[in-house]
């Protein structure tokens, strides 16, 4: 079953295009890699697809309401506990339990230390676990597993299993194997935006959520 279409997409960064002409699908139960050198465009598009940039062309078929972002920071209140950062969350997208994602990215035991006491990678942790209290079906993943040890990679691996199993998607920027079998992978060079004197499409300095 299709979850999202994105037809030829464009993005900017700094008002100039970075990426045109993109389209793809993403099924519910499937996992879309994004890869490319640095600069293509990889966290501009997550950005522009979670609704924090407007696209320069083209249309999303989803809202970005159905879209839980992870990005390079973490998000995280400093002086809430880890069990306060996640109740926070769950009380904003209206969901229940804090339970399963303490218990499935391992913080159980850090649950009552406050946010700013973290590691980098138990705050990355922290950060992966509020994506499991959003209940949203697309998730959206900005190098999701920087800072963390290999143990926790698996565990974010599984957390993602589990997602794409209970009927979710994943759109990821990530130069790590999860494991992930069924993962498609979207080489986004051959959507590099071209300059307009070449028929790329024109830049705009209009981004109004940048
Ligand atoms: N704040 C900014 N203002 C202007 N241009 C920017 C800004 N941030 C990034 N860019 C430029 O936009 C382009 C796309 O950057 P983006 O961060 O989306 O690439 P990326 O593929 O995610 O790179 P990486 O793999 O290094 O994370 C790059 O050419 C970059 O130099």
């Amino acid at each position: 079953m299709e979850m999202l279409r994105v037809d030829n997409l464009a993005v900017t960064r700094g008002g100039l295009p970075v990426l045109e002409g993109l389209s793809f699908t993403l099924e519910a139960g499937h996992a879309l890699v994004l890869r490319g050198p640095n600069g293509i465009g990889k966290t501009t598009l997550l950005r522009t697809l979670a609704g924090l940039q407007p696209p320069l062309a083209g249309t999303i078929s989803m809202p970005p309401e159905t879209m839980a972002y992870a990005a390079h920071s973490d998000g995280l209140k400093s002086t809430l506990s880890v069990a306060e950062n996640l109740q926070f969350w769950a009380s904003v997208y209206g969901t229940g339990s804090i339970e399963p994602a303490l218990e499935r990215m391992n913080l159980r035991q850090l649950s009552e230390r406050a946010a700013m006491s973290l590691s980098a990678g138990q705050k990355r942790r922290l950060g992966l676990a509020r994506l499991l209290v959003t209940g949203r079906p697309v998730w959206v993943l900005d190098e999701p597993t920087v800072s963390l040890d290999a143990a926790s990679v698996v565990l974010f691996g599984e957390a993602v299993r589990a997602h794409l199993a209970a009927g979710g998607a994943a759109l990821m920027a990530t130069h790590i194997d999860l494991g992930l079998h069924e993962a498609r992978v979207l080489d986004l060079a051959p959507f590099k935006a071209r300059p307009p004197e070449e028929g790329g499409i024109k830049g705009s300095f209009d981004e109004a959520f940048a």
